[in-house]
């Protein structure tokens, strides 16, 4: 950008506010436009797609110039957001009208993903968090989360783990961290947050509490039940540090601040979120559990269950509230319906408070909010006669402000406009002297009329006519014709070709009394409703209590709903160790078969104490991993207080559910290796505890067979042995495994059946005792389409492999131990490859080309083109 001294006064504004926010496109504000300048213009251009152009400032060099008109801010502001930049909105600060060179501008609101307000950078189903995370060491880090557009604020503490917990379950839109851990960050939590760095001053003890206190009105912190929490509350003050230094003075919403207890929760780590599918990848095609289970009627609900979803109780006593409540909204369908119906006129109830310190609400969302409080008297009524302790509760939380919703409903017009500032929002009868100026205003019109009336008859001019134009105002015009007729005390303003226009003083006089009368009522409507706002603003902390019962009400009904709609049975929650579920399905499958499939139902039991751990064998396709993850969905659903998927489920309380799946069903997210594979599975181990369910999907795959097979045995006999001894089913294709049965007596074998016809194989998708003897694997590469020579040449391999094996079995291996020669295998690797004649270079080539294949990671399009390859060889 061109800098110096020849820059015009307005340049010179815009570099020395730009100076301040270096790291932001600002978007400055010239007349009705939001201009930008330099690389800011030429970022803006390209993702705006708007049109950047070069102009010469009065100074020596060119400057880039991107602007867009101002009504336009949402929509722009909003992409840039998305995009990932933060934007400085420099606004005018002075009228221009009224002042004489340059007006005062400056930075009115900076706006990055964790402290947006606008609509428009929202999403209505889920919270926007911001994070304050503040590193002690990696077994004390302080997290704070503050939804700025809802007022939620929550504190919490806990190792690495933990925080990557949080982390995963609240899914900030921002993070803002010490300067000094940013590659630490990125280590512990990966790339996906954006994250901003403050500095280290920032993370000090007293200036966060001191800012807190201050912020609350309080003396301490112990009402909020955080006072001891020093590295939480020093990840709080930095979130409100960042919030004055993006220009957010109005934080009245923020009424209190709630501690997460690490042991309320059951908790899953984010694997098991991605894994188990639970929220949305961002893939449309893909339903997750969350799609299936939001029937909620409100964006409050619609957060809320989100947050259930992935914190779900940890507390039976808590549990069996929702349970308790859900049953009965089932059984009481009026109810249920009249409240569905409330909660829904309410609108967001959440969202709507926080616009009232921020100023951004409008007139008729303040009376949206009015509605939803003659809503909330109606469900309290309901609610509170009702037999069921816990809705009765949730009702006595409720407050419908009868003295605020009265107010404003009696100021407020039935229809406000969505404006403030252009009037025709306040009733009549509020204030007197609105009342009188709107008298004279109509009035004034009216007297207009007459007027144009009696001096027509006055004066014999029958096409007198009252007009009004900018330039003098209302004028009498008369046509060439009656000229002679015209008094001398008319004064003529203007000559047109067939009329002269007049005005007279008393024209005038009332001319002034009309337009001073509309400047006043704006100004009186705007008093009038800005009072409203600050009588709202006495009812912050209800009216979010409010939202927030309103979501759980939602929640609550959804539920119910969800168990009518889809077979959904109440689980019981015990302390004991036993998992029963009877007739499971996996929610998600079920709902997205095709018409005529059925799901097949399964049991499942696994008791620590008998069937500890299942090794569950099958075909592929045949519906393992459905089994294990409806097993987690199951456990999950019971734990957030939800109906369960299957006829009959006795859930042992919960703290964790793991699970891993092999390597190579992670391929997108660049984390294919065995390493990352192995990560996972030893942070089970390192974790897991007597009450954990543990799920492993073909865990060991992303190495060699008997690499694989190895690793799978001893993980499986370590979790056996250990002492919590964790339920635990463990899917594989290494049936191998199946030996592990007559050696641990609380590991038992399973399989899915199916049925071979002819060369097909129907599924049948039952599970039953017992391991399966083959994986069908090439009968998966014949239905993708491999050409059945290929197919043909992979049975005569596999039937050779099988009698191998049982040689070395009949010479009395067992597959124990094999498992204890680990290395053997490699050597062995020259078996296969005696099926070629390796004398020629040609098959010299094929052969360390096949010995580079994985088999069980290649999928069917790269085996056809290894095959083309091995083809154009042989050519
Ligand atoms: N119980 C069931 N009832 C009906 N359809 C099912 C059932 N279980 C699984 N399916 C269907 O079969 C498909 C394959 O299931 P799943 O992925 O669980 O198989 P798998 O045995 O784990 O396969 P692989 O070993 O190849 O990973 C599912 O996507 C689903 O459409």
């Amino acid at each position: 950008m061109a800098k110096g001294s020849s820059d015009t006064p307005l340049m010179q504004q815009h570099r020395a506010i730009k100076q301040k926010y270096p790291d932001a496109i600002l978007l400055f504000r010239v007349g009705d436009f939001y201009e930008t300048f330099g690389q800011d213009a030429v970022v803006a251009s390209q993702v705006l797609g708007i049109t950047l152009t070069k102009r010469n400032n009065g100074s020596a060099s060119e400057n880039e110039l991107a602007g867009f008109p101002h009504h336009a801010l949402d929509t722009y502001l909003h992409k840039l957001v998305k995009a990932g930049y933060r934007v400085a909105i420099c606004d005018q600060l002075e009228d221009p009208k009224t002042v004489k060179g340059i007006v005062k501008r400056g930075v009115t609101e900076l706006v990055t993903p964790g402290v947006a307000t606008n609509d428009k950078l929202l999403e209505h189903n889920r919270n926007n968090f911001l994070a304050g995370l503040h590193f002690k060491d990696d077994n004390q880090i302080g997290l704070a989360f503050l939804d700025i557009s809802t007022g939620e604020f929550f504190i919490a503490e806990g190792d690495k783990e933990y925080a990557d917990k949080l982390l995963q379950s609240l899914q900030p839109a921002e993070v803002v961290f010490q300067r000094q851990y940013q590659k630490r960050f990125k280590e512990t939590f990966g790339h996906r947050f954006y994250t901003y760095a403050l500095d280290e001053w920032i993370f000090d003890e007293s200036f966060a509490r001191e800012n807190m206190l201050r912020h609350f009105g309080t003396h301490s912190l112990k009402g909020f039940g955080v006072e001891e929490m020093s590295h939480g509350i020093i990840a709080a003050g930095a979130i409100f540090h960042y919030l004055k230094e993006t220009e957010h003075p109005n934080l009245q919403h923020i009424t209190h601040v709630q501690r997460i207890n690490r042991d309320e929760h059951m908790w899953m780590d984010r694997f098991t979120i991605r894994n188990l599918e639970l929220v949305g990848n961002g893939n449309s095609d893909q339903r997750c559990l969350l799609d299936v289970l939001d029937n909620t009627v409100s964006p409050m609900g619609a957060r809320l269950l989100k947050r259930w979803l992935l914190m779900p109780l940890s507390d039976i006593g808590k549990i069996n509230q929702r349970l308790d409540a859900v049953e009965w909204l089932i059984a009481h369908t009026d109810t249920r319906q009249q409240v569905q119906a409330s909660v829904k006129q309410c609108g967001d109830v959440e969202r709507l408070v926080s616009k009232v310190p921020l100023k951004k609400i409008n007139p008729r969302e303040v009376l949206h909010l009015a509605k939803g409080l003659q809503q909330i008297e109606v469900l309290k009524q309901s609610l509170s006669q009702q037999n069921n302790d816990y809705l009765q509760r949730l009702a006595d939380a409720l407050n419908p402000c009868p003295l605020l919703s009265d107010n404003i409903r009696r100021t407020l017009v039935d229809n406000p406009p969505v404006a403030a500032g252009k009037g025709n929002l306040i009733a009549t009868g509020v204030h007197a002297e609105l009342d009188e100026l709107r008298s004279i205003a109509t009035d004034g019109k009216n007297y207009l009329a007459r007027l144009q009336q009696s001096e027509a008859e006055q004066t014999g001019i029958s096409s007198l006519k009252v007009g009004f134009n900018n330039v003098f105002g209302y004028y009498l015009e008369v046509t060439n014709a009656h000229k002679s007729k015209v008094p001398d005390s008319w004064i003529r303003k203007q000559t047109l070709v067939n009329a002269e226009r007049y005005i007279t003083p008393e024209l005038k006089t009332y001319e002034e009394k009309i337009t001073g009368a509309e400047e006043k009522i704006l100004a009186i409507e705007q008093g009038l409703f800005d009072e409203l706002l600050r009588e709202l603003q006495d009812y912050m902390a209800p009216l979010q209590t409010n939202g927030q019962v309103l979501g759980i009400l939602d929640c609550l009904c959804c539920f119910a709903g969800n168990a009518l709609q889809y077979q959904y049975r109440k689980p019981v929650l015990h302390n004991g160790s036993a998992l029963m579920i009877k007739d499971a399905r996996h929610p998600v499958i079920e709902r997205t078969l095709a018409a005529g499939e059925q799901y097949v139902a399964n049991d499942i039991d696994l008791d620590p104490e008998g069937q500890q751990i299942i090794i569950l064998t099958g075909p592929n396709m045949s519906g393992k991993s459905a089994l294990l993850r409806q097993t987690a969905l199951v456990t999950l659903m019971a734990h957030m207080g939800s109906f369960v998927p299957a006829t009959e489920a006795h859930i042992p309380l919960t703290d964790k559910i793991f699970t891993r799946v092999g390597a190579s069903d992670n391929l997108s997210g660049g984390e294919s290796t065995f390493m990352v594979e192995m990560n996972e599975t030893a942070s089970i181990i390192n974790n897991l505890s007597s009450r954990s369910l543990v799920l492993l999907d073909e865990i060991g795959r992303g190495t060699s067979t008997y690499d694989g097979i190895s690793i799978a045995w001893s993980i499986a006999e370590y979790l056996h042995h250990c002492p919590q001894a964790p339920k635990t089913l463990f899917a594989t294709h290494y049936h191998e495994l199946n030996e592990l049965e007559e050696k641990l007596p609380r590991i038992k074998n399973y399989h899915i059946t199916n049925r071979e016809v002819g060369n097909k194989i129907i599924f049948l998708r039952k599970l039953a005792p017992g391991g399966s003897t083959h994986s069908f694997g090439i009968h998966v590469a014949k239905l993708a389409g491999m050409p059945p020579k290929l197919i043909d040449r992979a049975n005569e391999i596999l039937s050779w492999l099988e009698t191998k094996h049982a040689h070395d079995n009949e010479e009395g291996q067992s597959m124990q131990q094999k498992v204890k020669q680990l290395q053997a295998p490699k050597t062995d690797a020259q078996m296969q490859l005696s099926i070629f004649d390796a004398h020629t270079e040609v098959f010299t080539d094929i052969r360390s080309m096949l010995e580079a294949v994985d088999i069980n990671r290649l999928t069917p399009v790269e085996a056809l083109l290894k095959l083309n390859e091995i083809k154009n060889k042989l050519k």
